[in-house]
């Protein structure tokens, strides 16, 4: 069997899936830092998971305690989100690609951590498991060199400063299941918007990558549970200024944002709040969404289709209708009931374009890679 961990900023996602891809026990911990759950098959409770190292000492205690000791796995598979230029494929880890990933904890401190902790845990537990690591920004190298680059003088991009853009592992697995939920051929021109506690966008031609709203590190772009999204270079060096560099960072990283905004990261928590600072993080989420899906849209000139991923694009039936609101003068035009039953197709009859939920599928995208780097003979 795979065993997939998908460590994202706010929850750690594991999986476990036969040689076949058939998933055989899927769980989670969520909410760490705040209201952590524990989900593993029926098993569903509070959990005591103030960390990320918390949280992953409950799950894999937990998998253990239900019939699957580490020791019989035939392999890993890790989402890693930061690759940097080096590491734009799947790869076996080894010393030098724990290394390059060590490396780029810096370009994504809130995650590459939490990455990095159950590759290490694993190998202490079983030092003859084999382990692939995925990388978030693999699918976004093919964006052209103009999207990449930031224009900023070459000494600086020589050393890494550009646009990687994240959440790949998603668009990837969203782009190859997409035209059998359609029904029809993969459209030309698609707008994925992966909206969890990070959330971006991708501007999908021909099943490629052409721009996406993160950039250097998951802080660029839309507004998030915690991070500020897209801010002046200016006001971010005026912050540094005030609070120092790892007090801006730690403003701009992790109090900003709907927290920030709205007093909660969480989006169905400031539903529940419905305060007019609650109301407003919620506005500020919905505005650029809308405003940077016009950028995505120019990038690929034009929009055939529109898909939704990530905990709030799959589940948030108001944050959906007001995106796809802002979107009308496109001709994208939203069926009230299907938004609220959360069907697959969610257009009606006259709409220009599709509009989908396309759930998540990171882990089983994994297991799929776990397979193409090391055999299917592994498991
Ligand atoms: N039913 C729901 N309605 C609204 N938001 C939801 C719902 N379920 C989950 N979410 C939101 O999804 C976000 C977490 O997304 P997720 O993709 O699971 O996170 P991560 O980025 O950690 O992988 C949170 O803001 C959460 O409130
Ligand atoms: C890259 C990123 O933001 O990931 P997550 O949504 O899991 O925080
Ligand atoms: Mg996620």
């Amino acid at each position: 069997m795979i065993l997939v961990v998908n460590a994202g900023s706010s929850s750690i996602k594991v999986a476990l899936f036969a040689s076949d891809l058939t998933e055989v026990l899927d769980g989670a911990v969520s909410g760490i830092g705040g209201r952590a759950r524990l989900k593993l098959g029926a098993r569903d409770e509070e959990a005591d998971a103030p960390d990320h190292d918390a949280a992953l000492a409950l799950i894999l205690a937990a998998i253990r305690d239900a019939g699957h000791p580490v020791e019989r796995f035939g392999a890993a598979g890790h989402r890693v989100v930061h690759g940097g230029r080096a590491l734009t494929r799947p790869a076996r880890v080894d010393a030098d690609v724990l290394a390059a990933i060590e490396a780029c904890i810096p370009l994504a401190p809130l995650h590459n951590p939490h990455n990095l902790a159950p590759i290490r845990a694993l190998g202490r537990l079983a030092p003859r498991l084999p382990q692939v690591a995925c990388f978030d920004t693999a699918f976004h190298a093919t964006n052209p060199e103009v999207a990449q680059r930031y224009a900023l003088p070459a000494g600086e991009e020589a050393k890494g400063i550009r646009r990687y853009g994240f959440h790949g592992i998603s668009y990837a697995s969203l782009t190859a299941r997409l035209s059998s939920l359609l029904g029809s051929a993969l459209p030309e021109r698609v707008l994925a918007l992966h909206l969890g506690n990070g959330a971006s966008l991708a501007a999908i031609r021909d099943g490629r990558s052409v721009a996406t709203t993160m950039g250097y590190s998951p802080l660029e772009g839309l507004t998030m549970g915690t991070r500020t999204g897209t801010i002046d270079g200016n006001a971010v060096l005026r912050m540094a200024q005030d609070h120092g560099i790892d007090g801006a960072a730690r403003i701009l990283n992790r109090e900003s944002g709907l927290k920030g905004l709205g007093g909660a990261s969480d989006m169905r928590a400031l539903h529940a709040e419905g305060t007019e600072e609650a109301r407003f993080g919620i506005d500020h989420f919905c505005y650029w969404a809308v405003r940077h899906s016009g950028s995505m849209i120019a990038a690929m000139g034009g929009l055939d289709c529109i898909a939704f991923t990530g905990g709030i694009g799959e589940n948030d039936a108001e944050v959906r209708a007001r995106i796809c609101q802002g979107l009308s003068f496109l001709g994208a035009a939203l069926d009230q009931d299907a938004n609220e039953a959360r069907t697959t197709r969610l257009e009606v009859g006259g709409s220009a374009v599709p509009i989908l939920i396309v759930p998540a599928e990171e882990e089983r995208h994994i297991a799929g890679e776990v397979l193409n780097v090391l055999g299917q003979g592994v498991c």
